[in-house]
């Protein structure tokens, strides 16, 4: 079931045209990540969502009711703020408490001293909403502490403590791990993905980092330009993406792409090697042919049809070896991982061979669309390179 429909999104700004006519529906219990480059509308759209933002035309659904028109609070949405927004002078429990204490307490209730005797049900009703919300997210300890006495992580918990407690259709979040330290970033992917397992909540997240948007999402939508180019789960989109500009977003180090022609047999090829053969009705086309690092391996020399090149620059990652080999006489560079094993003994400036592994290459038309291999075929042309 949906719990958010976005129909027909679109927002300008004068004549600057931000977003464009954007269909998206949000899955109840989904993570799901609004992923692309700088200035590509994400934050726009999720502003509409929150309705801090007015889209010029279309219409936002949440729970199956029109609310285009229905101010931010009554949305039932919890928006997280990069800067947790949490107020300084008041405790973790005080914070915890103030979205409950202006949605559920009479203004008399509200009152310092007479306040609690006057509404003394509805203030243990909500302490102890935030004792559950705080057990669920281990912030307990930490109730009777400021923001400023906190750690980058802890504040954000307690941020995302004091939007659960309202019980919120969805929670929206925009960059909300870009103040922390790398570290804490990585720990905090892991902490967020399996909190949202926990509370089974709608999480509509916003970020320019596209291994954020792979590790924690269930499905990400990657944005370019105003538009969705794809969604699906990350490991479609990694490895199946229908666009040249998402196979270049999506993956670290980026996916090899060498310029190539199809041939009139509809072989993709790129100087003297035959990649594969495509759907042969678009011959002559010129083409780009996506080989993602993990899909090249070294290889002898002497094998026929392989890549060979100068090793320029070698990035040791642990548990993998990127080696960036200059090929076509330095013209073009390609990555390619290796083993530990397999890299170390592979010094600068030395050449190398490598072929792809097999069934891995991905072709884009010159439209930049990905144009499919006839699979039957491919198999009948030579492994790589
Ligand atoms: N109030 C505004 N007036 C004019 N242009 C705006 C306004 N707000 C945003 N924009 C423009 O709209 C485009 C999209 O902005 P948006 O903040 O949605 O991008 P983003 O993808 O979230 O980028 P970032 O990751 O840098 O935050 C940008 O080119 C931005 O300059």
């Amino acid at each position: 079931m949906s719990a958010i429909k976005l129909r027909s999104i679109g927002k300008s700004y004068g004549t600057t045209s931000v977003l464009q006519r954007i269909d998206l529906d949000i899955r109840s219990g989904e993570f799901l990540t609004l992923v692309g480059p700088s200035g590509c509308g994400k934050s726009t759209l999720l502003r509409i969502l929150a309705g801090l933002e007015v889209p010029s035309s279309g219409e936002v659904e949440i729970g199956g009711m029109p609310v285009t028109d229905v101010r931010p609070a009554n949305r039932n949405l919890a928006m997280v703020f990069q800067s947790y927004a949490l107020y300084p002078h008041l405790t973790i429990a005080q914070n915890m408490m103030t979205p409950l204490r202006l949605r559920d307490l009479s203004t008399a209730e509200r009152l310092p001293f007479v306040g609690p005797m006057l509404g003394r049900v509805k203030y243990q009703q909500i302490q102890q909403q935030v004792q559950e919300t705080a057990k669920v997210l281990r912030i307990e300890a930490l109730l009777d502490r400021k923001p400023g006495q906190l750690s980058g992580g802890q504040r954000q918990r307690a941020a995302l403590g004091r939007a659960m407690v309202r019980k919120p259709v969805a929670f929206l979040m925009d960059e909300p791990l870009s103040n922390l330290d790398a570290a804490l970033r990585i720990h905090m992917r892991s902490e967020l993905a399996e909190l949202h397992r926990s509370l089974q909540a709608t999480f509509v997240y916003v970020t320019h980092d596209q291994a954020e948007a792979l590790t924690m999402s269930d499905r990400m939508a990657v944005m370019m330009d105003g538009n969705i180019l794809q969604l699906g789960a990350p490991d479609e989109v990694y490895n199946d993406p229908q666009d040249i500009r998402v196979a270049e977003f999506v993956g670290a180090p980026k996916i090899n792409l060498l310029a190539g022609n199809l041939d009139s047999d509809g072989h993709a090829r790129c100087g003297e090697v035959v990649l594969s053969r495509v759907t042969a009705s678009r011959a002559s086309e010129k083409v780009s042919i996506g080989l993602r690092p993990e899909h090249l391996a070294l290889c002898a020399a002497s094998e026929p049809g392989c890549l060979s090149g100068r090793v320029v620059h070698k990035e040791n990652l642990g548990a993998d070896i990127y080696l960036h080999v200059a090929i076509d006489d330095g013209l073009h560079r390609m990555v390619v991982r290796t083993t530990p094993q397999e890299g170390v003994s592979v010094s600068l400036g030395s050449d190398v061979s490598f072929h792809r592994l097999h069934g891995q290459a991905m072709v884009f038309g010159a439209d930049g669309k990905r144009i499919q291999l006839a699979d039957a075929m491919s198999s009948q042309v030579p492994e790589v390179a």
